[in-house]
C-alpha cells in the first residue's frame, strides 16, 4: 500500500506537530516543510525533514498527496487557503469561526475548478467539538448545548495577538468561568452571554519602543477574537515569556443536556484534556489528510468541513477491520 505522500506549509507549533503526528502514522510520509522564511533559518524536529520556499510548492504538485496549511487563521489562511485549494487536496485548522463561511466559499472555488478536495476548519473547535456539537443537537433535539474551554493556551488568539502591531511575542489564555459552568451543571439550562462563559488573559513582549496603550487597546477591542470578552493584557519581558509561558496546555468540553421524555433528561458530555493544544490539533489534521485523500480519489472535489467526512474515512484500518474491531 503506498504511504500518502504530505507536506507542510507553515512551520509553527502546528507545523511541528504535525511533524511529530506523521511520525506515528505508518501510512504517511513527509515530503517536506514549506515555509515563508529561509530555509536554513527554520528548525525542524528532526535533520530528516527537507526544508523549502514556500514559493516552491508549484513544483510538487504531483510530489505531495495532501498539504497541511499550518500557518495562522488571521492573516495566513485566508490568502493561503484558497491559494493551495487550487494547486493540492489540503487540510486546514481555519478557526475564525464567524468567518467560517466566507473562508468556506473563498476555498471552494479553486478546489472545485481543480478537482482538488479542502478540508477546512478541522482541529478540535473547530473540528471534534463542532461534532459533538452536532450530535448533542441531532440526538437530544429538546435541549440545550454548552462549550467551555481550558483554562489554557488558545492558538488562535495567541497567532492573533503576535500580529498586533508593536507585539514581539505573546500568548493568550482562555479561562472559563466556574459560576457558568456550575450553573450549566445544575440542569437549568441558563441563556449565557459569550462574555459570562469565559474570560481571556493576554502575556504580550513588547516590540522596542512600542505604545502598551495602543497595543492593548488593539487586543480588546478586536473583532471576532477579544471584543466580545472581558479581556486583561498583561506586558511581560521576553525571558518571563521563555520561563514562565513555554507550555500550550488546552482543553475543554461540550456538554448537551436534554429531554426525551417530561420525565427523562439526558446528558452527553465529550472532554478534552490537552498536554499540548498543537500537537492533539496536529494530530486531528493528519488524521483527516488520510481522509482528505480518499475523498479525492472518490472524486469528491471541493470544500468540506469535518460534518461532511464519515468518520471511517479517518481510520487506518479497513472498513472490514472497522466492523470487525471497533463496531
Ligand atoms: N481548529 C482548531 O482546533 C485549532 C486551530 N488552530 C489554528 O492554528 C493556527 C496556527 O497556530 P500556531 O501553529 O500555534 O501558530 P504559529 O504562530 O506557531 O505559526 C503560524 C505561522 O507563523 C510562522 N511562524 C511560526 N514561527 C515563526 C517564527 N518564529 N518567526 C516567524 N514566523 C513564524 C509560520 O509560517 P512560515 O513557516 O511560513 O514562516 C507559521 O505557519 C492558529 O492561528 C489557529 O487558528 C490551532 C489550534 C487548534
Ligand atoms: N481554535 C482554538 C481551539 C479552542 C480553544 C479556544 C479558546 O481558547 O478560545 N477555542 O477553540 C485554538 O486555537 O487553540
Amino acid at each position: 500500500q503506498q504511504q500518502i505522500r504530505i507536506g507542510i506549509a507553515g512551520y509553527g507549533n502546528l507545523g511541528r506537530g504535525v511533524e511529530a503526528a506523521i511520525a506515528r502514522n505508518p501510512d504517511m510520509a513527509l515530503v517536506g516543510v514549506f515555509t515563508r522564511r529561509a530555509p536554513e533559518s527554520v528548525q525542524t524536529l528532526s535533520a530528516q525533514t527537507a526544508v523549502h520556499p514556500i514559493a516552491s510548492l508549484p513544483d510538487y504538485r504531483d510530489a505531495i498527496d495532501v498539504l497541511i496549511l499550518c500557518g495562522g487563521s488571521k492573516d495566513d489562511l485566508p490568502h493561503q487557503g484558497p491559494e493551495m485549494a487550487a494547486m493540492f487536496n489540503t487540510v486546514d485548522s481555519f478557526d475564525t469561526h464567524a468567518r467560517i463561511p466566507e473562508y468556506f466559499a473563498s476555498v471552494d472555488a479553486p478546489a472545485k475548478a481543480n478537482g482538488k478536495t479542502a478540508l477546512i476548519a478541522i482541529g478540535w473547535d473547530p473540528g471534534m467539538f463542532s461534532l459533538n456539537r452536532l450530535y448533542g443537537e441531532a440526538l437530544l433535539p429538546d435541549g440545550a448545548t454548552y462549550t467551555f474551554w481550558g483554562k489554557g493556551l488558545s492558538q488562535g488568539h495567541s497567532d492573533a495577538i503576535r500580529r498586533v502591531p508593536g507585539v514581539k511575542a505573546g500568548v493568550q489564555y482562555t479561562l472559563p468561568s466556574p459560576e457558568a459552568i456550575k450553573q450549566v451543571r445544575s440542569g437549568t439550562r441558563p441563556e449565557l452571554t459569550t462574555r459570562q462563559k469565559h474570560t481571556r488573559e493576554c502575556h504580550v513582549v513588547l516590540e522596542e519602543g512600542a505604545d502598551a496603550a495602543a497595543v492593548e487597546q488593539a487586543i480588546v477591542t478586536m473583532p471576532d477574537y477579544f471584543a466580545d470578552y472581558d479581556t486583561s493584557v498583561n506586558f511581560i519581558s521576553e525571558e518571563t515569556l521563555r520561563t514562565e509561558h513555554n507550555r500550550m496546555p488546552h482543553g475543554g468540553f461540550v456538554i448537551r443536556s436534554g429531554n426525551t421524555s417530561e420525565a427523562h433528561t439526558q446528558v452527553i458530555e465529550y472532554a478534552l484534556q490537552l498536554d499540548s493544544n498543537p500537537e492533539f490539533t496536529a494530530s486531528v489534521l493528519v488524521a483527516y489528510a488520510r481522509a482528505a485523500c480518499r475523498l479525492n480519489a472518490q472524486g469528491q472535489y471541493g470544500a468540506k468541513t469535518a460534518f461532511d467526512i464519515a468518520p471511517g474515512l479517518l481510520s487506518i484500518k479497513s472498513p472490514a477491520q472497522l466492523r470487525e474491531e471497533l463496531l
